[in-house]
């Protein structure tokens, strides 16, 4: 697990930014594991200009988030189907018909979270996945829990995701109980992962990924287990862990 600090959330986000671009250069149809958040905004605007310069070409890769709210219709604000349109997907030269997020709209968990997988695995996994980290330590909605989960499934979120994911519904009561992430084993299949955090709310959560033990109750833990891991983060989310 390689360690960049960053000044700042824009300095994080730019350099975010670069790895992600570098990999479509290096490989135009590649495969990007793709997050929602307000962490990876900064990194999407950011690839948003470049592919307007005609600097990154979107137009070969295929995306693949890493979960939805249950229950929510892709065309609902809320849903994660509709963040990566408005921030990114609309707004780069990608064939909309190549990116993909689990459908929380099919009520039948099973069936979406069984069919989310088998296209992952004929894509051939992400080449590279990026992924925020919430203040427990979840990466996707895979919640501290006492063992890893392999592949897509469907969970209850905590309440503390519930509460710290409200800020973005107009009340707390809106936020929905559940959702299709994917498994941890599934993320780590990707070949190369990049973790972004950001403030000194995710501090705590960012310690423990890197130096804590490798333990389902931080699901981020187990990227210190992964050989081609980077994380990006500012000095306020990296305040815990030791200056190498
Ligand atoms: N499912 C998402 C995660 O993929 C994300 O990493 C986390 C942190 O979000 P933020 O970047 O807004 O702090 O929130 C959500 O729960």
């Amino acid at each position: 697990m390689r360690i960049v600090r960053t000044t700042d959330y824009k300095d994080m986000s730019r350099k975010a930014a670069n790895v992600i671009s570098a990999q479509v250069i290096m490989k135009p149809d590649c495969v990007l594991g793709l997050a929602t958040g307000t962490t990876p905004l900064g990194a999407y605007s950011q690839l948003v200009e470049w592919c307007d310069k005609g600097d990154v070409d979107f137009s070969n890769v295929s995306t693949y988030n890493l979960d939805e709210y249950r229950g929510l219709t892709n065309d609902d604000p809320q849903s994660y189907h509709y963040f990566m349109r408005q921030n990114l997907f609309d707004k780069v030269n990608i064939d909309l018909a190549r990116t993909h997020v689990p459908d929380g709209s099919n009520p039948d968990a099973e069936a979406a979270c069984s069919e989310y997988d088998r296209m992952v695995r004929e894509a051939g996994y992400p080449d590279l996945q990026l992924l925020g980290i919430g203040n427990n330590g979840h990466i996707g909605f895979n919640e501290p829990d006492s063992c890893f989960s392999k592949g897509t499934h469907c969970v209850n979120l905590t309440e503390s995701t519930i509460k710290a994911n409200s800020r973005l519904f107009e009340r707390e009561e809106d936020v929905p109980r559940q959702a299709y992430t994917m498994g941890v084993q599934t993320i780590m299949y990707a070949r190369m992962i990049l973790v972004i955090a950001s403030g000194e709310a995710k501090a705590d959560a960012v310690y423990r990924m890197c130096y804590g033990p490798v333990d389902p109750d931080c699901p981020a833990s187990i990227l210190q287990l992964h050989t081609n891991c980077v994380v990006i983060a500012d000095e306020a989310a990296l305040s815990r862990c030791p200056q190498e």
